[in-house]
């Protein structure tokens, strides 16, 4: 495992250099990876297994959306695709990737196919950690092990065909045969990371709900809409409030912070930006900082996952969440995105045509 220096503190990583796939296949080459759910992650993660060349099945409810896609993927019947039960048990490896409600109401059924010396695989340590609301407590003679992307099956799967790699976590929950170690690694490579960093289950879960909740999604969704409602209020055009919130900061200035960082991007626009900007960050650090304290907490107490199983559970939740999602969608601020992707696409066609030979 290579140390490396990350701001002045040393972490070990695994990098595909000293971990490389002839490795990783020769340590899971009489397993069957039996991935349990076609959602988001289960395509991304599955489809790079086996063009990785790791014996893969699916299993996932029959008569589903994702049933369909698993079959529109090459996934076959019968060969390839099973509902849960009979891919749980054909399955060596069990990789858990259904959502974190419906491995509550699974488990009972993969529970029962966990036979001495199998694996159990997870992408977040959320039914682990919260065990006491999720009933998720393997047998003790099986390994645990995790490993979490750091970013959608989407772009784990796209990266992976264009021949990079996404960054995962790792870690190990419970080494009943003494291999569990190799085989996070050795699943970590053969779904497609880049580099693997160690952790464990509860501080996985707790980064990751902070940050979707916090920067990532919540966080980032709420302080557009607030920047954006301050200039259509003060009387500024949709395309106007749209294009300096949203549009420059994906297509232009976060792309830049992620190729050279905050400190290059502050250097790089010009000095009135860069005052302004440097004087207002202490103020919106300053501003956000209790509700993100106010976050951990709540991810810390369990209250967010008692809140994600209940909503999850209950009776017609997902026509709620679909009226939910649509009200986003038909705001002006996002219709207005809607406008401004489409003279995108077509101002790139322009390009592409004047190009042409
Ligand atoms: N979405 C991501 O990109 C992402 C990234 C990193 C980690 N993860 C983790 O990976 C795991 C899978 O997440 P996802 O977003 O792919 O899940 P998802 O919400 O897309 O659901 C996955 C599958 O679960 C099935 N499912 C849901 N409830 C079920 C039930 N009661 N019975 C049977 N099947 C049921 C659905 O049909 C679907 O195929 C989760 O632990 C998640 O936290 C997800
Ligand atoms: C893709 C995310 C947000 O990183 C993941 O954590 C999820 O839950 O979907
Ligand atoms: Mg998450
Ligand atoms: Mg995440």
């Amino acid at each position: 495992m290579a140390t490396i220096n990350f701001g002045g503190v040393e972490e070990h990583v695994v990098t595909r250099d000293e971990f490389p796939l002839d490795k990783a296949r020769a340590i899971l080459q009489n397993e069957t990876i039996a991935v349990i759910g076609y959602g988001v992650q289960g395509p991304g993660q599955a489809l790079n297994l086996r063009d990785n060349g790791f014996h893969v099945i699916i299993g996932q409810r029959r008569d589903s959306a994702s049933w369909s896609k698993a079959e529109a993927d090459g996934w076959v019947e019968g060969e390839t695709l099973f509902d849960i039960e009979e891919a749980a048990e054909r399955g060596t490896i069990i990789a858990n990737l259904l959502s974190d409600a419906g491995q509550i109401a699974v488990w009972p059924t993969l529970k029962a196919k966990l036979t001495p010396g199998k694996t159990l695989y997870f992408s977040h340590g959320f039914g682990i950690t919260f065990n006491d609301q999720t009933g998720i407590v393997p047998p003790a003679d099986v390994d645990v092990v995790l490993v979490a992307p750091k970013g959608s099956g989407t772009s784990l799967r796209r990266l992976f065909v264009a021949g990079g790699g996404l960054n995962s976590s790792f870690a190990v929950y419970q080494d009943a045969t003494g291999h569990a170690y190799d085989k996070a690694i050795a699943l970590g490579i053969g779904v497609g990371s880049g580099y693997l960093f160690e952790t464990d289950f509860k501080r996985e879960v707790y980064s990751d709900l902070t940050g979707e909740r916090g920067v990532l999604m919540g966080a980032l969704a709420g302080i557009i809409e607030a920047q954006y409602q301050v200039l259509r209020q003060r009387g500024h055009s949709p395309s106007e409030a749209f294009n300096e919130t949203v549009e420059e900061l994906t297509q232009s200035l976060v792309p830049l912070v992620g190729e050279n960082g905050m400190d290059w991007m502050f250097s790089n626009c010009s000095v009135t930006a860069q005052r302004g900007a440097l004087d207002w960050k202490g103020r919106f650090r300053e501003a956000t900082l209790p509700v993100l304290n106010e976050l951990y907490d709540s991810v810390a107490s369990g209250a967010e996952a008692a809140r994600t199983i209940q909503r999850g559970s209950t009776p017609g939740y997902r026509q709620e969440l679909e009226a939910e999602l649509k009200e986003v969608r038909d705001s002006e601020l996002w219709q207005t995105g809607a406008t401004v992707r489409e003279l995108r696409s077509k101002a790139t066609e322009k390009v592409e045509e004047l190009s042409a030979p």
